[in-house]
């Protein structure tokens, strides 16, 4: 199976992949993860983070090598996806409890636009939003008539921002444990993404609800609301592996 049949929803640019790790890898993940010096984690107010790789600057990384316990990760990754151009050099693990989330944003320009999300510990939901940015702002029409840039008309403006954002609804995807996601391109660059802080989620309307209940072994029958939502009852680890392709070999050439 190719990377590329594991899209959901109506976007190319976003792979749900169930099960990527067994529960040993993730019981051995989350192992290395606590095993990690107290001064590792940096305390947010709604979570907390190890980062992992160096420092990401606005212009560009300033390297750490990854841990052998990470890089098999990221390899396997980058070998089974062939969505990155060179190797994922950077890892931050975010650790939510229940009630915790992470607002909606957008990855920094100094990654190359492709997220790949490796959820371990409790299931969460994560929300896409499209961009207010791109809302508010369609391109300049081009004029055929020679005159140069000119603007559209109201009524192309709002036909164009109607089409906009056809093209761009909100969508959701559920993150279960274990599970990678890939996000790139339009869904990297057009949409904020976030998790809600707080503690149940529902997935009724996830992209991803249909394979969620096919792994769940739920059948037809018995779906209720009950079973569509997630209770987030304990901690949720998840490692989001990048690149940044400017890498700096000394803090000097900044
Ligand atoms: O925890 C997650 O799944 C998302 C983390 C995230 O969006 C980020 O680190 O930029
Ligand atoms: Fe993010």
């Amino acid at each position: 199976m190719g990377f590329e049949d594991y899209q959901v929803g109506s976007l190319p640019t976003v792979l749900y992949v169930p099960q990527f790790v067994t529960e040993a890898e993730e019981t051995h993940l989350l192992a290395k993860i606590y095993e990690a010096p107290s001064a590792k984690w940096k305390s947010l107010k709604n979570r907390r983070l190890q980062n992992w790789g160096g420092v990401v600057h606005e212009k560009g990384l300033l390297p750490q090598e990854l841990p052998p316990w990470l890089t098999k990760i990221t390899q396997r990754i980058n070998e089974e996806s062939g969505l990155f151009p060179s190797a994922i050099n950077h890892v931050l693990i975010n650790e939510y409890l229940p009630s915790q989330g992470i607002r909606p944003h957008q990855d920094g320009p100094a990654y190359f636009p492709v997220a790949a999300i490796l959820s371990l510990g409790s299931p969460a939901v994560m929300d896409f939003t499209p961009h207010s940015r791109l809302r508010a702002s369609p391109d300049p029409l081009e004029d055929e008539g020679g005159e140069g840039r000119r603007y559209p008309s109201s009524e192309t403006l709002e036909a164009e921002t109607d089409k906009w954002i056809d093209d761009h609804r909100r969508f959701s995807v559920a993150l279960m444990p274990r599970s990678l996601l890939i996000f790139k391109d339009n869904a990297y660059l057009d949409y904020l993404h976030g998790i809600k802080d707080t503690e149940v989620h529902d997935f009724v309307k996830a992209v991803n609800v249909q394979q969620i209940l096919d792994a769940e072994n739920t059948s037809h029958a018995v779906r209720s609301t009950e079973i569509m939502s997630i209770h987030r009852t304990s901690t949720r680890i998840s490692l989001t592996c990048r690149l940044v392709l400017k890498v700096h070999k000394n803090l000097f050439k900044f």
